[in-house]
């Protein structure tokens, strides 16, 4: 009920068009109703059982008939015209609520979250409780009304027959109940696996390169020929259910148009029944159908509505661990030094920490390399300067205050990121580089993409900047893409930059082409406090200092020569790279 009164929350400022639904369904269930009561009359006065026929009194009759059915229609339309706009204008607010929610939630939430579950939750469930709020719910208001109503109706005309011709109808809401209960787990799991043949193709589409080169079609091709079987199985199935129960159904009515026929059809022929009366019976049986069978399969939607409500409510009730300070201080305006204290963080609320007691001051406008080891937690120790996430124990400061203690905005403002694994959005090139600050000038634009290297190269495609990139337009490369991250950084002019350098990952070439664009990022950003992950000496060397991360810790920073003469992790590490480099170079 909680769960039901706080959907209907969502439907506030509209909530005319609630009580419009409920007034119209009211009217078109009456009216609907009353036609058959008419007829009964009707075929009375034609042909009554004693005395003379008046069929003068049929035009009034008919017109009322009429009248009804006009009323009807017009309350049809209301109804479902006020429920539909209902549904759709609950299902907007959900989705933006949910949106905006999605936004809004840490990076803790999406380690834990997975893509196609919330992408579910924004389409899957959102589309159940738009049908229920626009037609369920005042379907089942209009099932029980009917139901009351003529139920009553035929107890007033005769008590005894109505009891006797009523007795099948608890069945058929039983059968439909059944139905529904019995298909939807079906439909449920065939959602699921048409879900994992999208994810099959999707993934063979993309990874085909990788299916080719190992041989894998056979293997891909049978686990594919399973999933799609799984599909066609649960149809089946489900088809089979389908074959039984919907026949299934209407023979039920037909039993108490049967029993209609025997009992009534004797109260006719003895005169305690009358042939209008007996009409409005059968009438009346035909119009419960719906209701009954529309009972069990409205009440399990209604259930599925609210489950789906639920799991979007769970959602929409997360907090975000990552928050703004209700009261920030004043972000420097000088560029600002970064420092981590004793900072000790780990993924997992029981796992193994990644940094322990880490301890790091870098000074404003420095340029530091931090090294180690893949998995060394590099990469988180950017993370932390840019508030994905808030250290368990130690402090990050930035300018010498507490980064909890500043505005997330503006801090997310003044750092630029550039991830290891870059994304763009499906846009210009102009929108994806302006895309942290979409008030650039055409110049800061092509400023960034100079020292990113990619300004000529934009130049050179179609519509130059306003070309369009990922699934609209053309494939960037690995390293165009790496670029156009780096001038989507830079062209915020941030006072910390963080490089995450993505060489590691990629071949040769693209890594050259990071390589160059990292290196004119960095002579560039001498103005800026620089964070850079670096795996190249090349790349090593542009830095100011070298912090070495190992075990959860710096273990090392000092200059280059500083750190070989040391002797230590850092030496074991890029003294023999290094002088191999030197003779190449
Ligand atoms: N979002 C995450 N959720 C859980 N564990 C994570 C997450 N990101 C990283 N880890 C784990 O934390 C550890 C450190 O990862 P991190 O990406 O910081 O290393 P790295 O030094 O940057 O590695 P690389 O050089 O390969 O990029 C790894 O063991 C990794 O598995």
């Amino acid at each position: 009920m909680k769960t039901f009164y706080r959907l209907m929350s969502f439907t506030g400022g509209r909530r005319y068009l609630l009580v419009l639904g409920f007034v119209c369904a009211f009217g078109v269930t009456v009216a609907g109703i009353a036609i058959p009561w008419f007829v009964g009359d009707a075929i009375d006065r034609a042909f009554p059982p004693n005395g003379p026929d008046r069929p003068d009194l049929l035009w009034p009759l008919a017109l009322a008939i009429l009248g009804l059915s006009v009323l009807r229609f017009l309350f049809g339309f209301g109804r479902r015209y006020s429920t539909n706009y209902l549904g759709h204008v609950v299902e907007y607010r959900l989705r933006r609520a949910l949106f905006e929610k999605m936004l809004s939630l840490h990076h803790g939430f999406y380690d834990r979250a997975s893509t196609g579950e919330l992408v579910s939750r924004a389409t899957n469930d959102l589309r159940v409780v738009r049908f229920f709020v626009g037609w369920g719910m005042f379907q089942l208001f209009i099932s029980v009304l009917t139901l009351a109503v003529v139920s009553v109706a035929l107890l007033y005309v005769n008590w005894s027959l109505a009891l006797i011709v009523l007795s099948p109808m608890p069945l058929l809401a039983f059968a439909a109940w059944r139905f529904a209960a019995k298909v939807h787990p079906i439909f449920r799991s065939v959602q699921q696996k048409l879900a994992d043949v999208t994810t099959s193709v999707q993934e063979n589409v993309s990874g085909i390169r990788v299916v080719k080169s190992f041989s894998r079609e056979p293997f891909e091709k049978d686990q594919f020929g399973g999933r799609a079987e799984g599909v066609l199985n649960e149809t089946m199935a489900a088809r089979g259910l389908r074959a039984f129960y919907i026949p299934g159904m209407s023979f039920i009515p037909a039993t108490s148009i049967a029993i209609l026929i025997l009992f009534g059809g004797r109260a006719v022929v003895e005169g305690s029944l009358t042939i209008g009366q007996f009409t409005l019976f059968q009438l009346y049986l035909m119009q419960l159908v719906w209701p009954m069978q529309g009972f069990g399969m409205v009440i399990d939607q209604g259930q599925r509505a609210l489950a789906s409500c639920e799991r979007v409510f769970k959602i929409l009730d997360s907090e975000p661990d990552v928050r703004s300070p209700e009261d920030p201080a004043p972000f420097p305006s000088e560029t600002p030094g970064v420092e981590l204290r004793g900072v000790t963080f780990s993924y997992a609320d029981e796992g193994d920490p990644v940094l322990k007691g880490l301890d790091l001051a870098v000074e404003g406008g420095e340029a530091i390399a931090v090294v180690g080891a893949t998995g060394s937690g590099k990469s988180t120790l950017l993370s932390l300067i840019a508030r994905f996430y808030d250290p368990e124990e130690g402090v990050v400061r930035v300018g010498g205050t507490d980064a909890r203690r500043l505005d997330l905005g503006e801090l997310r403002r003044n750092v630029g990121m550039v991830p290891q694994e870059t994304f763009l959005f499906s846009e210009s090139v102009r929108d994806n580089i302006t895309f942290g600050n979409p008030d650039a000038t055409q110049e800061e634009i092509e400023r960034a993409a100079r020292i990113a290297g990619i300004h000529e190269q934009i130049r050179a495609f179609p519509k130059g900047y306003e070309t369009m990139v990922g699934e609209w337009g053309i494939t960037l490369s690995g390293g165009q893409k790496q670029r156009v991250a780096i001038a989507r950084a830079l062209v915020k002019d941030p006072k910390v930059l963080l490089l995450d350098d993505a060489t590691s990952s990629v071949d040769a070439e693209t890594e050259k082409s990071i390589q160059e664009a990292l290196q004119g990022t960095l002579e560039e950003s001498r103005g800026r406090t620089t964070f850079i992950v670096a795996h190249r000496l090349s790349t090593i060397l542009l830095a100011d200092r070298i912090a070495v991360l190992e075990d959860g810790r710096i273990v090392e920073a000092g200059t280059h020569e500083e750190l070989l003469e040391r002797r230590g992790r850092y030496h074991a590490m890029y003294g023999e790279e290094g002088r191999m480099e030197r003779v190449s170079a």
